[in-house]
């Protein structure tokens, strides 16, 4: 099949590229670069654009004429949309509606949308199951649930047929050191764990140590990468046999706590690792982990690396790696 991989140029998006060559699809990145890289753009073109640019999608329609859209593009960070609500409403549900305008305009009715468990909001148990109320306490995720809304609408509507992956905390980088995490500011919890251990910023700060959780740290479900971007391969082919809307899980059903993440860096990488307990940050709820049963039954799909020492492991070699676009230019202490 002939994918249009909107946000192909970025972390995920071009895991995920790489997983579709790889089982004979042909990927067709959609991107206008402002978080992604044109140096992961490996598995296929790039079209640089916009999502808000109805003009630019037509022409990427009209010219590689995709049987099926990944829809990846979006703004993502938690934080950030907490203090910038209106740029996650703008790129994330207009982007989404412009996307889905083009797409039904240019007959394509299969799609594939990044959704994720920050739609759920604070859950009243983990693990959490598909057919839980989603109740967003953070604009972003505010902003997948009504991507969700518009694309159950559109299915009825258009006879799209529509997967919303609802993904837990992606993480680590591929196994054979060609793709990673490459976010310039980094705000994840990993990377970060990681440039305090190699001493690339002088402290990590933990978000919250008052939590009812185990050990007063948020816990969340951290998956592969690489499992994601086999999910997503999986999904896409299986709109052959699943009509209308479905909402998937991904995760691994196990969750680390924030404070347990800091003790598995300094246990695989063998360095210390600076930590100011600081506050709360606002928008985080105190634990996501999924039940990912629906991704086994739908999809035939399970998490292959799900340790936490592997996730960490690969994210530490990424971050040493001479492909990394940002990585290279700092300092290792260590
Ligand atoms: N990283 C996670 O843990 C996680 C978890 C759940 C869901 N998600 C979702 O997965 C998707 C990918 O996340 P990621 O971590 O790879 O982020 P990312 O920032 O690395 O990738 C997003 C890509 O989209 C592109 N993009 C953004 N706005 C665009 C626009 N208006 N037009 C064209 N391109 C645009 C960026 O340049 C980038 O290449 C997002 O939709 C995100 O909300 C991520
Ligand atoms: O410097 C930091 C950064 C993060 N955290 C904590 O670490 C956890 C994970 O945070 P982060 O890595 O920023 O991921 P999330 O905020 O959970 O968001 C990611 O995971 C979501 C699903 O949970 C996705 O929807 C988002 O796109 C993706 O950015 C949270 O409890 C944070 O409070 C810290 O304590 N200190």
């Amino acid at each position: 099949m002939r994918i249009l991989v909107t946000g192909g140029a970025g972390y995920i998006g071009s895991h995920t590229c790489k997983r579709l060559k790889a089982c004979g699809h042909d990927p067709i990145v959609f991107d206008n670069l402002s978080t992604g890289h044109r140096s992961f753009v490996r598995f296929g073109p790039l079209v640089e654009g916009d999502l808000n640019d109805r003009a630019a999608l037509d022409r990427a329609f009209a010219e590689h004429r995709p049987d099926a859209i990944i829809h990846f593009a979006a703004s993502a960070y938690v934080g950030e949309s907490v203090q910038d609500p209106l740029k996650y409403y703008r790129n994330n549900v207009g982007g989404t509606c412009n996307l889905l305008t083009a797409a039904v305009a240019h007959g394509v009715r299969d799609i594939i949308f990044s959704s994720s468990c920050a739609t759920y909001g604070t859950p009243a148990s983990v693990p959490i199951v598909e057919t839980m109320p989603q109740a967003p306490i953070n604009p972003y995720g505010d902003t997948k649930l009504v991507g969700e809304s518009m694309l159950r609408a559109a299915t009825a509507a258009y006879g799209m047929r529509c997967i919303a992956l609802r993904y837990f905390n992606a993480a680590g980088a591929d196994l054979d050191g060609e793709l990673g995490e490459a976010h310039d500011p980094e705000t994840h919890a990993i990377p970060l764990i990681l440039a305090a251990a190699r001493g690339t910023i002088p402290a990590f700060s933990v978000f919250g140590t008052d939590y009812a959780t185990p050990d007063g740290s948020c816990v969340r479900d951290f998956l592969h990468v690489a499992d994601l971007a086999d999910a997503h391969v999986r999904a896409v082919e299986a709109l052959q046999r699943l009509d209308g809307f479905t909402a998937i899980n991904l995760g691994t059903g196990t969750g680390h706590s924030v404070l347990e993440l800091i003790a598995t860096v300094e246990r695989v990488t063998e360095r210390r690792v600076p930590v100011v307990r600081g506050p709360r940050r606002s928008g985080d709820p105190a634990a996501l982990v999924a039940d990912a049963t629906l991704a086994a039954d739908l999809l035939g799909w399970s998490p292959r690396h799900a340790a936490l020492d592997t996730i960490i492991r690969s994210a530490w070699d990424w971050m040493h790696n001479p492909l990394h676009p940002l990585g290279n230019g700092t300092r290792d202490a260590g």
